[in-house]
Order: C-alpha cells, then structure tokens, then sequence
C-alpha cells in the first residue's frame, strides 16, 4: 500500500468495443502479484462513472488516488463526478478506442506498462481542464481534450451509436470511424452565424460556422490534431474555428488538418483565450470529450488551470 493509502479503481470493461475487459483482467493480476490494496468498481450504464466518483471521492476527507481504466467518455465522466480536485490524484490506463486523452497528455506504451508507471510514480503532474456552460451558466460539462460546438460535435453524437465503430474496431480500424462520419455530416449539416467574445474583448465574427472547437489537448476525433500548438499547462483553451468557405473547399482541407498543417489556411480560425463566449444565430450541437451536451445558442468556455493532479 502507498503513502496515501488504497487505489480506488473506475472501469469500463466495455470501451474499446469490450477489449478492455482483457486489459483489466491483467492489470487485476499485476495489482495481486504486487499485493496492492484496491478497491475497484466497474461501470453498469452510461453516466455510471459520474456517480462512482463523486461517491469515491466524497466519502473521505483524505486524498484519494482514483486510477481510470477506460476510453475517453469514461475519463470525462470522472472528472465530472469529483468532488474535490485537490484531494483528488488521478491515474490514466486508456483502453478506449479514441485515445486522444492519453495521446494528447503524451502516455505511452501499454497499459500494464502504464500501471508499473503509476503504482510506482512519486510525481504529480498539474494540468489544465476545461468547462463549457449554457443555460446562463445553471448548466455545465468539464472536459479534458475539447467541447466543440457543429461538425465534430455531430460527428461525435454519430459515433456514439455508429454501429460502423464497432465494426471497424473490431478491425483495428476504430479512427476511421471519425473520417467516414466527418465526411458524411460535412456536406449533411447546416452551417450558422456566430461570434465569439475571447480574452480582452477580441471579437471573432464567423459567418457560415461549420465549427468551433475549444481544444485543452491538441487531438480530438481519434487523433486530429485540431489545435497542434495546444498545452494544456498555460491556463488557456485553444479556439480552432472552420467558417466562411464552402464546404467542398472544407472537404479539400482534411488532409491539411488531419496532418495538422491547417493553421494557416484560409476558412481556419485559431486563437488562445481563458475564457470564451459563444453566441450561435441558431442552436447546434455541442459535446465535451465526446460526449453529447445538447444543442445551444449561447455557451460559455473557461479554462481551469492546473486543476487536475496527475499520477505522472
Ligand atoms: N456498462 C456500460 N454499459 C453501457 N455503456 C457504458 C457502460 N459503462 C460505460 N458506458 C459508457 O460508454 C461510453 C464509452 O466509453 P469509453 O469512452 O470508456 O470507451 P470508448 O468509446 O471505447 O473509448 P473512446 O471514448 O476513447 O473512443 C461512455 O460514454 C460511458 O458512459
């Protein structure tokens, strides 16, 4: 047992199409060959992970190390549900399909490796999360990787029942998932108007919003790396917006922006900011890690600096 005594364990067995359920068994094997005291739940439904942290992490007044085995929906739904992010150090084994979260953050190897690396870690890494609110701020999502708003947010909200991704992990093909849905709802989504208020009052006018993305980590959608310069150490979000050229024009630049070469082309829009505004002409989508957060006119996007402490 560590310093801080025992290791609550939050996992999905099901990401990765099931997979993780393979990768638990063995990190449950390392954790008895080293005689580690845990505890560990297993998410039942969505949402699942929200409830088990907020439990964990509010029954005690001690620090608490909370390890996540899962894919990236799991992970946002366990910063969502902790209480107290200073008594909170968090452990990350991926085992998602999407992976932008470990891929972002810089975790490598496999998860076993990465378990060695927490049970044995005496560092802790402080990094920046997210909020996105609506509602006039009654209502709000933490994220860790991006809350964009139109294109990827739909994209997002197809994949979540896209029986395609199971398919295609079932293959070793999971990202493709992303490029074949963004495709399809570039040229079936509607575009809008906005305008985004930044830090010090700097407006961004957008007419015909395809979207815009609040990137904490620099990948979303499997490995897109929307905002390539993003650090989520410096206490700002990075905005990538894609407005005011046609869609077909859009369709061209993917390549540019799957290889994050889109920064400086036309229709692209970035800029770094604590906090933004967001007001839409009408209502689209929104996600936050993926995950579905409704469809909204007026949102608001605030970075959190260095609240998440990481076994590192
Ligand atoms: N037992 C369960 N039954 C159904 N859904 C679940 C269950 N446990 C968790 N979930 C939901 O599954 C969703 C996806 O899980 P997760 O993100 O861990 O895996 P993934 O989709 O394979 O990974 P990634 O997001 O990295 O692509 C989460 O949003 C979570 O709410």
């Amino acid at each position: 047992m560590g310093e801080w005594g025992m290791y609550y364990f939050i996992v999905n067995t099901r990401s990765r199409t099931g997979k993780a359920k393979l990768i638990w068994n063995e990190v449950k094997e390392e954790l008895k060959k080293r005689g580690v005291a845990y505890e560990a739940y297993i998410t039942q439904h969505k949402g699942h992970a929200t409830e088990l942290a907020e439990e964990i992490t509010s029954r005690t007044s001690e620090t608490v190390r909370l390890i996540i085995v899962g894919g990236d929906g799991t992970a946002n739904e366990v910063f969502n549900g902790i209480f107290d992010f200073t008594r909170t150090k968090v452990g990350l084994i991926p085992t998602g399909s999407g992976n932008d979260l470990g891929r972002g953050l810089g975790i490598k190897g496999t998860p076993k490796e990465q378990l060695l690396r927490i049970l044995d870690s005496d560092t802790i890494r402080k990094v920046d999360l997210g909020c996105v609110s609506w509602d006039h701020g009654r209502e709000k999502r933490i994220f860790a990787i991006s809350s964009g708003i139109g294109l990827d947010a739909e994209v997002c909200w197809k994949a979540l029942t896209a029986p395609v991704k199971k398919l295609l992990n079932a293959i070793h093909l999971g990202s493709l998932t992303y490029v074949l849905l963004t495709i399809e709802t570039l040229f079936t989504m509607e575009t809008t108007s906005a305008k985004a208020i930044l830090d010090e009052g700097q407006i961004v006018e957008m007419k015909k919003m395809i979207c815009s993305v609040a990137m904490n980590l620099r990948y979303e959608g499997g490995g897109v790396p929307m905002a390539p310069h993003a650090d989520c150490e410096d206490g700002k979000l990075s905005m990538c917006c894609i407005s005011g050229i046609p869609k077909w024009r859009t369709f061209l630049c993917l390549p540019a922006l799957v290889s994050g070469k889109h920064t400086g082309i036309a229709g692209f829009t970035m800029a770094d900011s604590r906090e933004m505004d967001i007001e839409l002409e009408r209502a689209m989508i929104v996600h936050a890690d993926g995950e579905y957060c409704g469809e909204h006119r007026k949102l608001h996007y605030s970075c959190l600096p260095q609240l998440l402490q990481l076994i590192w």
